[in-house]
């Protein structure tokens, strides 16, 4: 094995009859990143996982996102019961709140995705609603913590949500969508995520 040193470099090269302990060594650390411990005596390089994981990159969560992380975002296909109520998805959760009726809730307890969230659109506009018996003010705490609820509830339920959403390790979650929710920022949203992913 041969080593070189530059500015901000360190070059390895296989030497002569190393070439299937080098290719075994640069396949089983692809894409990873190292960390450099040592000074004067010598220095080693460790192996801190893959650049992802290692440099906690953020994965933004939506109904755009790739593979199984879309069954974290909200828009997913995720049944779930809460409260004796049985909800195709979170989306259709959140959008029935804003409906002050039972029997619309209901209905929108059956719809997932943006089918949901567009039949949120023709709630009529209030500050306040009620659920549980309690009247609760939209966009404040409270109201997130129906949303967390929630999303508990589905998490627990759902095999394949709460999979990816340990799938996603230490990294930190964002939900970035354009609009942002007026009622539960994308900020809130991604806390409520993290906050159910470190009970997992
Ligand atoms: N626009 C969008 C999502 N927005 C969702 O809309 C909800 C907030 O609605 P509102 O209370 O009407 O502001 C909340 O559940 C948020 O996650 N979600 C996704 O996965 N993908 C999207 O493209």
């Amino acid at each position: 094995m041969r080593f070189m040193l530059r500015k901000g470099l360190v070059i390895l090269r296989p030497g002569d009859g190393d070439e299937a302990e080098w290719s075994d060594w640069i396949a089983a650390h692809a894409g990873q990143v190292f960390k450099l411990r040592g000074a004067d005596r010598g220095a080693a390089l460790h192996a801190m996982g893959n650049e992802a994981e290692a440099c906690r990159e953020p994965l933004n969560i939506t109904s755009r996102s790739p593979g199984e992380l879309r069954l974290i975002s909200n828009f997913a296909h995720t049944p779930f019961v809460l409260d004796g109520m049985t909800y195709a998805g979170i989306e259709g959760f959140w959008q029935g709140l804003k409906f002050p009726d039972e029997a619309d809730r209901q209905r929108l307890a059956g719809l997932y995705g943006s089918a949901a969230r567009d039949a949120g659109y023709y709630a009529p506009r209030s500050e306040e609603l009620h659920y549980g018996g309690k009247r609760v003010l939209i966009g404040t705490w409270d109201h997130w913590q129906l949303m967390k609820r929630a999303c508990i509830a589905k998490f627990a339920q759902h095999d394949g949500a709460r999979a990816a959403l340990h799938a996603t390790g230490k990294r930190p979650l964002v939900h970035h969508v354009k609009p942002d929710s007026r009622t539960i920022p994308g900020v809130i949203m991604a806390q409520i995520w993290m906050a159910i992913r470190a009970r997992l």
